[in-house]
């Protein structure tokens, strides 16, 4: 592979707001990609994909390169050229590059790849929580958070068109292939821009992964019911919802932040769901006028994430171990407040993109041996885990409320 200046110099000055200006690896390729439109799709997904090998194994490629944060212009070219030498790509003598030792990177490399914490390229606290919280299946936990994550679509059943999706998708190039239990699934075998297409600006899918998609099914909505989702964002498990209750019903979508229930609203008029409300929660009131009136309650609990490591690889660096406290303590505040809204006889999901159990289970255990919980009793809980499955890391369980 031949190294393009202007492609280098994009994914460096994007690596420089990265690290350095803390900002969202995301918002900042989004914005760098719009900066020439002669560049075609290899020279995008070239800057997107080497950012995000970057960000991804900043630790590791900081020790190798031997320098340490906030990274200067120059340290950026000793990291870029660690990614380059461990893909075996030639470094150009650009003057940028002069300076590095390109032959102790393999050596080093080696050296390093025998502590978890460099080879895994993760923070030494989280590597001491994962190992407190999973033990041994740690090692395969975070090994299967660092590759690159499949981009899986989940057809939209709202618009009947939406059948010849699959066939469509094949005639301009892209490949799929169907998920086993789960019907709405497709999974692209190579990766694309699939925003770009008119499908996707019809309506007929969303892009969520496997394991998201799974949420919703284990909730079981059924057309004509009332079903809150009370931690909605921007909507992708509402989404879902709708198109399960076949537009029948109501699904009420609620969320902290105003913009992503805007947001959410958004994509429902694109995806044809027309039995949502959106409600902001801004005060206790919101919930108090709800309690016992829903059939079903999701709560699709904030959390650290570090399910879906593989999309947010920049998570490693701005999860901070106080945070988990924090988030624990609301995600036990939010069963107890949220689970109120469930009529007697209807039922509950908790689900988080985490893999830690004190997320998880053990929250779930926790509710139910409260008074908060005392009505409630477990269904069936599912843990998805990224090294056996590939898909993102997930826990889902369902509660059923005493009739
Ligand atoms: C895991 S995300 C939801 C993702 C969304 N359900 C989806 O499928 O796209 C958790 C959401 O909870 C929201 N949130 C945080 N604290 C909350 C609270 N106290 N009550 C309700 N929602 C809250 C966040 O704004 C965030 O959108």
């Amino acid at each position: 592979m031949k190294l393009h200046r202007n492609l280098v110099f994009a994914t460096i000055d994007s690596l420089h707001q990265i690290f350095n200006e803390q900002k969202q690896a995301d918002k900042v390729l989004k914005n760098t990609l719009k900066r020439d439109k002669r560049w075609g799709a290899r020279d995008r997904s070239f800057i997107a994909e080497t950012t995000y090998d970057i960000v991804r194994w900043k630790r590791l490629y900081a020790e190798i390169a031997e320098v340490k944060e906030p990274f200067d212009r120059s340290n950026l070219f000793r990291l870029f050229t660690v990614w380059a030498t461990l893909n075996g790509i030639t470094i150009p003598d650009w003057p940028q590059f002069e300076k590095t030792p390109t032959r102790r990177i393999k050596g080093r490399f080696d050296e390093l790849s025998k502590i978890r914490k460099y080879r895994e390229s993760i923070p030494d606290w989280l590597d001491e929580l994962g190992e407190k919280e999973l033990g041994k299946k740690w090692d395969a936990e975070i090994s299967a958070l660092n590759k690159t994550a499949d981009v899986v679509l989940r057809v939209n059943s709202l618009k009947p068109e939406s059948k010849a999706l699959q066939n469509e998708l094949f005639d301009g190039g892209i490949e799929t292939e169907n998920i086993k239990g789960l019907p709405e699934a497709l999974k692209l075998k190579e990766r694309a821009n699939v925003f770009t297409t008119d499908m996707f600006k019809k309506g007929w899918f969303e892009v969520q992964d496997a394991s998201s998609q799974k949420v919703a099914r284990l909730l079981n909505p059924e057309p004509g019911m009332r079903v809150i989702d009370a931690c909605a964002g921007a909507g992708g498990k509402t989404l879902h919802i709708a198109a399960l209750m076949e537009n029948k019903g109501q699904v009420i979508a609620m969320d902290i932040f105003e913009n992503k229930l805007n947001e959410l609203k958004r994509r429902a008029r694109r995806a044809g769901a027309h039995n949502i409300e959106t409600r902001t929660i801004d005060s206790t009131k919101v919930i108090k006028k709800l309690i016992e009136k829903a059939d079903k309650v999701l709560i699709d609990a904030p959390c650290t994430g570090l399910g879906v490591l593989r999309r947010n690889p920049d998570a490693k660096w701005k999860l901070q171990p106080e945070f988990l406290e924090r988030i624990r303590k609301t995600q036990a505040e939010l069963l107890d407040s949220y689970s109120r809204m469930v009529k007697p006889g209807g039922e509950l999901v908790y689900a988080t993109c985490s893999i830690l159990p004190s997320e998880n289970d053990k929250q779930v255990k926790a509710f139910l041996s409260r008074d908060s919980g005392k009505d409630f009793s477990l269904v069936k809980a599912e843990k998805i885990m990224p090294s056996s499955s590939g898909f993102d890391g997930f826990y889902m369980a369902l509660l059923k409320k005493k009739a």
